[in-house]
């Protein structure tokens, strides 16, 4: 249980069953007079792919971000595969990762060694062999020993997705996977991200600009705006909701404070 600044009564029970791969229940995070993130409650069913939509600032990095344990929530629990976070992180982070275009790897080493640190990181066995299966998978064998910071931004993108694959994790926290992709590196990206998931049963949330990429991957989208949640439902459900073709019109629906049900 994290108790930084409020008194949590009546919070939510956790999980009982475990059933949860993410349970998050009344997360706030204030940064002196910002609300970050705004009494945020949600559970992600294992196996399922999950998009967190919401204009610049709207409180999806630190949602991730606090689920990762890298940053404390001022209120809030948050159980990640039925463990506390941060207290029992632990026995977590192992079973987990994360990729972000906001966290470069060490420019001057190849792409080999800063799989290789990542992977002693995690202790993954058979190391060698698994820098091969994620090169071979994610098409990186011609640029293994060139230096990280040589590569172009979508080279770098799947690095990211290497390293972040590294540990095969039952959990992948996403912050904008594609961002500055071109569409068919994207479009590649996204295959495989979903091979991932059915061969691994994995679970997926992952935070996104792009309405395509949700639409097309994800079974279920939060929205977020101002540090809460303004939306939570499957993608069609949304889209039926707000009489809209397409989770963009949707999103600027939300974004310019449109009610809901059939808006002009
Ligand atoms: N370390 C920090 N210190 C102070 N304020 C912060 C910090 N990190 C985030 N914020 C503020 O918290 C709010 C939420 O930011 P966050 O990065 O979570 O949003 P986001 O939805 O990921 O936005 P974007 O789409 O622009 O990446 C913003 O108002 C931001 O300025």
């Amino acid at each position: 249980m994290i108790v930084e600044d409020a008194a949590l009564s009546g919070l939510p029970a956790a999980d009982p069953a475990g059933s949860a791969a993410i349970d998050v229940a009344h997360l706030v995070k204030l940064y002196k007079t910002t609300r970050a993130v705004d009494d945020v409650s949600f559970r992600i069913r294992p196996g399922s792919i999950t998009g967190l939509l919401g204009g610049n600032g709207a409180g999806k990095t630190t949602t991730i971000a606090m689920i990762m344990g890298l940053v404390l929530p001022t209120s809030g629990r948050i159980q990640v595969l039925g463990c506390s976070m941060p207290d029992q992180s632990a026995e977590v982070l192992g079973r987990m990762n994360f990729e972000s275009p906001y966290v470069d790897m060490p420019m001057r080493l190849t792409v080999r060694q800063n799989l290789t640190i990542f992977g002693r990181l995690y202790a993954v066995e058979n190391l060698p062999g698994r820098i091969e299966k994620l090169a071979a998978d994610l098409d990186l064998s011609d640029f293994l020993d060139r230096a990280n910071g040589k590569l172009s931004a979508g080279q770098k993108t799947r690095v990211a997705l290497a390293k972040a694959l590294i540990n095969q994790p039952e959990l992948l926290l996403l912050d904008e996977p594609t961002a500055s992709l071109d569409p068919d590196t994207a479009d590649w990206i996204r295959r495989h991200l979903e091979t991932y998931r059915k061969a691994h049963g994995a679970t997926i949330l992952l935070a996104s600009h792009n309405m395509l990429e949700v639409e097309r991957l994800c079974d279920r989208v939060i929205i977020m705006k101002r540090g809460r949640i303004e939306d939570d439902d499957s993608p069609d459900k949304i889209m039926a909701r707000y009489n809209r073709t397409t989770l963009e019109e949707v999103f600027l629906d939300v974004a310019r404070g449109r009610v809901q049900e059939g808006t002009p």
